[in-house]
């Protein structure tokens, strides 16, 4: 049996797989091809700074992206809009840094590729080469799909994103995508788009869970579900979600695991009290 068709079967010992699997090195768009093909699961969440991603990489999360969702979930933006190159940049080289194993795919922002191919070329570039990214993503099926297979032919892997697509959210709004038969045929054909360009996976945000099903079958990559029912390939959420760690309300579709927001206000203010009663620092935490 050849290497090649060994990788194609169910790996036994978890070797392999994207999840629980004992490679150490750095996850490639191929070996999420082949996780497609072994029908595997797999889990994706955003990361912004180092020290998170360490926290990730070394729980054994295959795929991160740094999410233009650091414009409100990191840097205090309302929206994904106003986040820029530079901002991206620096917090996609800082994921790279914290990181041994997990492929890193940076997120094209508002602005950065909407111009044509070209800008979408030279912003992506930056990202691989300035930060270290293995992959980027973007916005939009049918209206990107110039971008995406120019940025392919170039050598930058691709990952999409259709349904909710939040950089549109002055035209668009939070709603829903691919409700009724009209805009269920447009998201498939969003999905065909991506994929004949080259995509090699692609988020469906807010889509519902028949539909993201029913793509998820007729493609051949990937799909990474965000409020897109049980059927998709991956399933990616924004850390501080699913953390418990974002102010005020999250989408309905967030899975809270933990309440970073109360541990981390009962840590602070048990320190604010230790200082003002004086019992921090003690002779423990003190040089003589
Ligand atoms: N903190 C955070 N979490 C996210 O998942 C996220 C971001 N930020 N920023 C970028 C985008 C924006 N996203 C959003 C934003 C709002 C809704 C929202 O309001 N959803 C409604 C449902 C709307 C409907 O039913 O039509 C909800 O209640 O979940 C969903 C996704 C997902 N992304
Ligand atoms: C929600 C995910 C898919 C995203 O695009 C982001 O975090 O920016
Ligand atoms: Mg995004």
């Amino acid at each position: 049996m050849t290497q090649l068709s060994a990788a194609h079967t169910k790996p036994s010992d978890g070797s392999k797989a994207l999840y629980g699997g004992k490679g150490t090195r750095r996850i490639t768009v191929r070996d999420i091809a082949l996780a497609k093909e072994r029908g595997e699961k797999w889990p994706m969440l955003t990361a912004y700074d180092a020290t998170t991603a360490s926290v990730f990489d070394e729980a054994g999360i295959p795929v991160m992206l740094v999410g233009d969702s650091a414009a409100n979930c990191h840097l205090g933006y309302e929206t994904t809009v106003p986040v820029t190159m530079d901002e991206m940049t620096m917090l996609s080289a800082a994921v790279v840094r914290g990181t041994s194993r997990a492929l890193i795919v940076g997120d094209l922002p508002f602005g950065s590729y909407q111009e044509g191919p070209v800008q979408a070329l030279r912003s992506a570039t930056r990202l691989v080469k300035e930060a270290g990214v293995g992959a980027v993503k973007l916005e939009g099926g049918e209206r990107s799909h110039e971008q995406i297979r120019l940025l392919v032919e170039s050598g930058i892997p691709v990952m999409a994103h259709i349904g909710l697509t939040p950089q549109s959210v002055n035209s668009m709004g939070y709603r829903v995508q691919g409700r009724g038969e009209e805009a269920a045929q447009q998201l498939l054909r969003d999905a065909k788009a991506v994929q004949d360009a080259g995509a090699f996976a692609v988020v469906l945000e807010l889509v519902p869970a028949e539909l993201a099903a029913e793509v998820t079958r007729v493609l051949h990559i990937p799909t990474v579900g965000i409020g897109a029912g049980p059927e998709t390939d991956a399933q990616v959420l924004v850390w501080t979600d699913m953390l418990g760690l974002t102010g005020g309300r999250v989408p309905k579709f967030v899975k809270q695991y933990a309440n970073l927001r109360e541990v981390m206000g009962n840590a602070v203010k048990a320190f604010a009290e230790d200082v003002v009663g004086g019992t921090f620092p003690l002779d423990e935490h003190s040089v003589h």
